[in-house]
């Protein structure tokens, strides 16, 4: 790097500085190593020698320095990086910190990420969106289990660019043979995990050496200084404008009757007005209209740019679509071989649904429990019932519908995805989509003849799902029960399904853990959205512990349709009815997992119906359900 002085041409003509700016490529990297490779010294030091730190911030890290004492009298370039005030008490790096910087070629956004086993999510989160990891090496030990680990993971995130910064190089005497070792050692490794190539070079982040130009203290080395290579590595962005046009629709910016455009920025290859655009997942084909970006019309945009197309036909077309060439559109598909990285405290209920969020779209999704997790210090795979916090699984996931997509090893924009927590709204996992499962595009819907309003008319009667939820003991079979009688005695056809039926038949291999619950509550309600569609009164009488089941329930059938009875029975009140003397052995230990006891039970928000069996007997309360059903209102009870 040359002396480039960018407050000297701010002073001088501060337009053209923002021109040159604006036109320069952008390249996001991160920095990855153990706690003390030296990451927060290195990026410190090129931000030093880029001149990007304001010059009250040098001041400061000067005093700090001195004050803290951690570098003698010389500046401590990892004081400008560990920002937070709990990293420097604990002198490690806590969270991912994303530093700005640019050199007179380019544009820089480093994350600096944690070093220590725990925070693979917050490395996660950093490498998601980089082209490039610098991997750093303490040279006096050479390559270690975190290294294997953060190679592993940049490689899964689909990183491309691989530096392997070997630091430290002063502390060993500038030693040839050391590095080489290492170099070896790495590459060994590197290929085992499918890494192609990467880009070794001996530095000291302390003492600038091959930092921002070559060291004169290891003459032997012929490659480029980090700064320079950094500079000069062809990013995603520039490489992904040759790949096919795909444009992920952020919103529809309708402002009058004329004009109807589709924002989104470019996640590969350019577009033209003119060009014959597919729109995903419907199919159709139309061309495009006009091109519209910042500052007026345009004749082309490419990967890396946000714009709004018009298109020539009125299509359907909305948020969450894809618009992509009309020669080379990507797959759609609602089954799928996904890698997750659980990011969360509580682990993956398989079976329960998710929010996935991929691109610009939204679904609902359930995972499988995991073929195999990898222990990413050995990368040997493991068989789980789970995924825990920092782990990393293979599994298998349902859409609830078709999302359009590409594999993550071609596209992060259209592979990557996050899992969100329905109840809390946390992000609990990053995944990257590998491909769609066969049998997602085997199997259709067979369009049949007698639909469900027919089955619906023939019995004379409005289908309904009556779902019935409380404690053992609450209440739920002895009131179903006669709410069933009296739509019979009303000549009405009805269905219940409870314990007895399900789960010595269907859910014959399910016991009483979280995920069992999940998924005896979702064959539960598949069937009784097939008893409905044939037009049928169905009432389950399941515990069915979890709101986010009970919601999946409600969301099979039309709006209207499904009744949340709510039997609100006391803990006290149902453990001292004690029916079976289940509550008497699992007090005693004898049942582990016990609703109310040893296993949560999630009351409704908002049921239809509730029921304080406290304050009314078994008649009463079916009196007024069946009431209630049929339109007919009768005061609470
Ligand atoms: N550990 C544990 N926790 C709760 N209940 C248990 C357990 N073990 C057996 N039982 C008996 O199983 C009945 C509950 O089954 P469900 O299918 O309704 O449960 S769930 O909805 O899947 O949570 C429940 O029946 P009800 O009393 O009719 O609710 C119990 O009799
Ligand atoms: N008001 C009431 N509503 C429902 N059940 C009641 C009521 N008062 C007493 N009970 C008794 O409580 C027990 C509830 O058992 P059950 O219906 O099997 O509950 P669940 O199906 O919720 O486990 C029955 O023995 C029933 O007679």
């Amino acid at each position: 790097m040359t002396s480039y002085r960018p407050d000297a041409l701010i002073a001088s003509d501060i337009s053209s500085y923002l021109r040159q700016h604006q036109n320069k490529s952008l390249l996001r990297f991160i920095t990855c190593g153990s706690v003390d490779d030296g990451k927060s010294t290195l990026i410190g030091r090129l931000l030093y020698d880029s001149k990007m730190i304001f010059e009250d911030q040098l001041a400061s890290l000067e005093a700090d320095s001195r004050r803290l004492g951690t570098q003698g009298q010389e500046i401590d370039f990892a004081l400008l990086v560990d920002g937070l005030a709990a990293e420097r008490e604990q002198g490690i790096t806590i969270d991912v910190a994303y530093r700005f910087f640019a050199t007179e070629k380019r544009k820089f956004i480093v994350a600096d990420t944690p070093g220590h086993e725990q925070y693979t999510r917050n490395m996660v989160t950093g490498a998601s969106t980089a082209d490039l990891a610098v991997i750093l090496i303490d040279a006096r030990k050479g390559v270690l289990t975190q290294t294997r680990r953060h190679s592993y993971l940049c490689h899964l995130l689909g990183i491309r660019h691989i530096v392997l910064a070997v630091n430290k190089m002063d502390l060993i005497g500038y030693d040839q043979q050391a590095y080489a070792n290492i170099v070896a050692d790495y590459a060994a490794f590197a290929q085992s995990i499918g890494i192609a190539a990467f880009t070794p070079i001996p530095i000291s982040g302390f003492k600038g050496d091959n930092i921002a130009a070559r060291s004169g203290a290891m003459p032997w080395f012929d490659g480029p200084a980090l700064l320079d290579h950094l500079e000069s590595v062809e990013v995603e962005v520039e490489a992904a404008r040759t790949q096919p046009f795909r444009m992920p629709v952020q919103w529809v910016n309708r402002p009058d009757l004329d004009f109807r455009g589709f924002a989104g920025l470019i996640a590969s290859g350019s577009v033209r007005p003119g060009d014959a655009v597919r729109i995903l997942p419907s199919g159709r084909t139309t061309h495009v209209a006009r091109l519209v970006a910042l500052g007026g019309d345009r004749e082309a945009a490419g990967a890396g740019e946000s714009v709004t197309l018009t298109l020539v036909d009125e299509i359907d077309c909305s948020r969450g679509d894809v618009i992509a060439a009309a020669d080379a559109p990507p797959q759609a598909a609602d089954q799928f071989k996904a890698t997750l990285v659980w990011m969360d405290g509580e682990d993956l209920l398989p079976g329960r649904a998710y929010w996935l969020k991929l691109a610009t779209q939204t679904v609902s999704a359930v995972v499988r429990v995991p073929e195999h997790v990898v222990d990413i210090n050995t990368l040997a795979k493991t068989s789980a019932k789970t995924l825990s916090l920092n782990d990393i699984g293979v599994t298998e996931i349902a859409t609830d519908r078709p999302l359009v997509f590409a594999p993550y090893a071609d596209s992060q924009d259209l592979g990557g995805f996050i899992l969100i927590d329905k109840a809390t709204n946390a992000t609990v996992a990053a995944g990257m989509l590998s491909f769609a499962l066969r049998r997602a595009q085997n199997v259709h819907w067979q369009a049949t003849e007698i639909t469900r309003e027919a089955h619906a008319a023939q019995k004379g009667q409005q289908p309904r799902l009556l779902w019935f939820t409380g404690l053992s003991g609450s209440g739920k079979s002895t009131i179903a029960n006669l709410v069933e009688k009296k739509l019979h005695a009303l000549g009405k056809h009805s269905f219940l399904l409870d314990g007895d039926n399900v789960r010595h038949g269907l859910n014959r291999d399910l016991g009483f853990t979280d995920a069992d619950r999940i998924e005896n509550i979702r064959r539960v309600g598949e069937v009784a959205k097939l008893m409905t569609d044939a037009g049928l009164i169905v009432l389950t009488a399941f515990i069915s512990p979890f709101r986010a089941e009970r919601d999946l329930a409600r969301s099979m059938v039309p709006n209207g349709e499904f009744f949340e009875i709510f039997i609100d029975t006391p803990l006290e009140q149902a453990e001292s009815r004690d029916v079976k003397g289940l509550y008497k052995k699992a007090r005693a230990g004898e049942i582990a997992h016990f609703t109310g006891i040893s296993s949560p039970y999630e009351p409704p928000l908002n049921p239809e119906i509730r029921i304080d069996t406290t304050r009314c007997t078994p008649e009463e309360a079916a009196e007024r359900i069946v009431e209630e059903i049929m339109g007919i209102w009768s005061p609470v009870l």
